[in-house]
């Protein structure tokens, strides 16, 4: 059985898994984490390994904690990964793609897929029929645009997520939720598109803590799957153990 946690730069996400399959989710904040692990091996006693992907701000040091109750691996740009890595820069690739990349290739083999995480950002993230991991894109997320529009700016206040009337906003907070809402679906399903082009083929895999609301608003027909990501920590860590 192992615990899987993924620390965004909103909020992290935790699953227990035992045989790739998840018996529990967890979503908390960072200033909880310690407790809440501690919860969930209480829960849980027969969890032999706690596998972490982290781009938050949490380093290694702080699950250094459960060593002396489970083994700890923290992933780094050091592992084994199932692709080959084309990006200019692999170091600086966020390690939150790497397994997304490493999760699409495991479970859709010899195929381009392409995956896109709507969290704190959007990325957007290509890996070819030949398991070349080619890059993608990096924008604001949801939350992020409606927080920047409000801090950048003296006049606009901070709203929180609304369904848009119409693509003519006609008042302030219309007009914030028709650019941010709209803007959103219309960048992904343009993406998407421009894709398209390129190859004839591909699957698309969207997660993310914005994936549910933005799968039924997309044009493009996607399957979403917010545990993407958790259900790739799983698979990239036993690949890690088949492989080392
Ligand atoms: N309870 C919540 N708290 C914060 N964000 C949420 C919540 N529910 C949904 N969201 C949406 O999820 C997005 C963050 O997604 P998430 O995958 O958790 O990010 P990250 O992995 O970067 O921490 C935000 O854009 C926000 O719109
Ligand atoms: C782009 C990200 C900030 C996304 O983080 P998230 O939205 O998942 O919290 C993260 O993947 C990151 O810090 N990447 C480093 C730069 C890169 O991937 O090229
Ligand atoms: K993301």
């Amino acid at each position: 059985m192992i615990l899987t946690i993924d620390v965004g730069n909103t909020r992290i996400k935790a699953s227990v898994f035992e045989d790739n399959t998840s018996l529990e989710n967890f979503v908390f904040d960072k200033i909880e984490i310690e407790k809440k692990i501690e919860k969930i091996l209480e829960k849980y006693p027969k969890c032999s390994n706690l596998v972490v992907a982290s781009v938050g701000n949490i380093e290694k040091q702080s699950f250094l904690t459960f060593e002396n109750r489970l083994k700890v691996h923290f992933f780094t740009h050091e592992d084994v990964f199932p692709f080959q890595n084309k990006y200019a820069t692999p170091k600086t690739l966020g390690i939150d793609r790497m397994i997304l990349a490493a999760g699409a290739t495991l479970q859709f083999p010899k195929q381009n897929r392409l995956v896109i995480d709507a969290g704190t950002c959007i990325t957007y993230d290509f890996i070819d029929e030949n398991d070349n991991y080619l890059g993608g894109a990096i924008s604001p997320g949801l939350r992020l645009r409606y927080e920047s529009l409000h801090n950048f700016t003296a006049r606009l206040p901070l709203l929180t997520l609304e369904e848009p009337d119409s693509y003519v906003g006609n008042s302030t907070a219309q007009a914030i939720h028709s650019g941010v809402v709209n803007g959103f679906v219309y960048e992904i399903d343009g993406f998407i598109d421009e894709y398209r082009k390129e190859f004839s083929n591909f699957i698309i895999i969207l997660t993310g803590g914005d994936a549910d609301f933005l799968a039924k608003r997309l044009k493009n027909t996607i399957f979403a799957n917010s545990n993407f990501l958790l259900e790739s920590l799983s698979q990239t860590y036993q690949y890690k153990i088949d492989n080392d």
